[in-house]
């Protein structure tokens, strides 16, 4: 997917031709807003502590995932990195291969409670081994139980600020390549991790596809966090008008990764429903999907963006 300058309606025509329909998606092109059958539901923003002991972690999500559904929760979001302690020299130890489902505990784990609760789960993210390669890897799992979608962190964060944070996930890890959006009982919900928030093309692209929600688990740092996090949370929103809900590890002051926090909901207008501070917490609050709707007709971006000056191009191919 691209955005790329449109100089006139002749050269928007040649653009679009080396596309096949299925591949170029314009805004005018945008999905007529689809509302699922709930469209008001509570979701829960799970900001795990994290330890060096992974059944700890597992555990602990575990518990934290049944106290989630008691307070009503129809949705659940983990942080990046749940059940590992975020660096490079600890992916490979804490992988796992989900195919394998006895390498796979993590996996198990929230497959068997999606399925006893009844619940939707973003699972967050756990370094996934596949094929010999390491993925930063967010497995999305229905009410049955069974996975719905797999997304591998697209962008991987690569950072060196003299002096501050030097950290490069392309060091250990492999670039996932494909966006992912899914339909669930909650919606339609495109994923990102962490630093996929940065780029705001990929949210674009849920948008057009037609997403009710976007969540990004995710571990910012607190280099990065403070000025950016919320800021490109409550921007990301605005390509599109729907829901951002954001989902971090709390903070381990002994840890060798400082991370920011403030998991965080989003509405459709940029409004922050709900948020957090860097302690260990559960944010929960309600979603309403019908307010998209009455964002979108406030402001119609659909009608006033000038496709005639710039023009968003989906390369990939994708059906609902
Ligand atoms: O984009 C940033 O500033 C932070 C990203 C990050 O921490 C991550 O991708 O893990």
């Amino acid at each position: 997917m691209a955005i790329s300058p449109v100089a006139s309606a002749q050269s928007q025509c040649v653009m679009s031709s080396s596309f096949n329909s299925t591949e170029s998606t314009g805004f005018s092109c945008l999905n007529p807003l689809k509302l699922p059958n709930i469209t008001k539901f509570k979701i829960a923003l799970c900001q795990l502590s994290v330890t060096s002991d992974k059944q700890r972690n597992l555990a602990h999500a575990l518990h934290t995932i049944e106290i989630a559904v008691e307070q009503g929760a129809k949705l659940v979001v983990l942080p990046e990195m749940w059940n590992c302690p975020y660096s490079n020299d600890n992916f490979a130890k804490y992988a796992e291969d989900f195919d394998d489902e006895d390498a796979s505990p993590s996996f198990s784990m929230l497959s068997q409670v999606a399925s006893n609760q009844g619940i939707t789960i973003v699972g967050g993210s756990v370094p996934e081994w596949n094929n010999g390669l390491l993925y930063n890897s967010c497995c999305v799992f229905g009410p049955d139980g069974k996975l719905r979608a797999k997304h591998r962190k697209i962008h991987l964060f690569d950072v060196d600020i003299p002096g501050d944070i030097l950290f490069k996930e392309s060091d250990t890890l492999a670039a996932g390549n494909t966006p992912t959006i899914v339909d669930t009982d909650v919606g339609r919900i495109g994923i990102g991790i962490c630093h996929d928030i940065r780029f705001p093309e990929l949210a674009m692209l849920y948008g057009a596809r037609g997403a009710h929600l976007i969540c990004y688990p995710g571990a910012f740092n607190m280099s990065t966090g403070e000025l950016l996090w919320e800021l490109v949370q409550r921007a990301r929103q605005e390509a599109s008008i729907l829901f951002v809900a954001t989902c971090s590890p709390s903070r381990d002051s002994n840890g060798c990764y400082p991370i920011w926090g403030h998991s965080t909901l989003v509405g459709p207008f940029g409004k922050i429903i709900a948020t957090s501070g860097h302690e260990e917490t559960m944010v929960i609050a309600e979603i309403d999907y019908s307010t998209i709707q009455l964002q979108r007709e406030s402001l119609p971006l659909e009608k006033l963006r000038r496709e005639d000056i710039y023009q968003f191009v989906d390369k990939s191919a994708w059906k609902p």
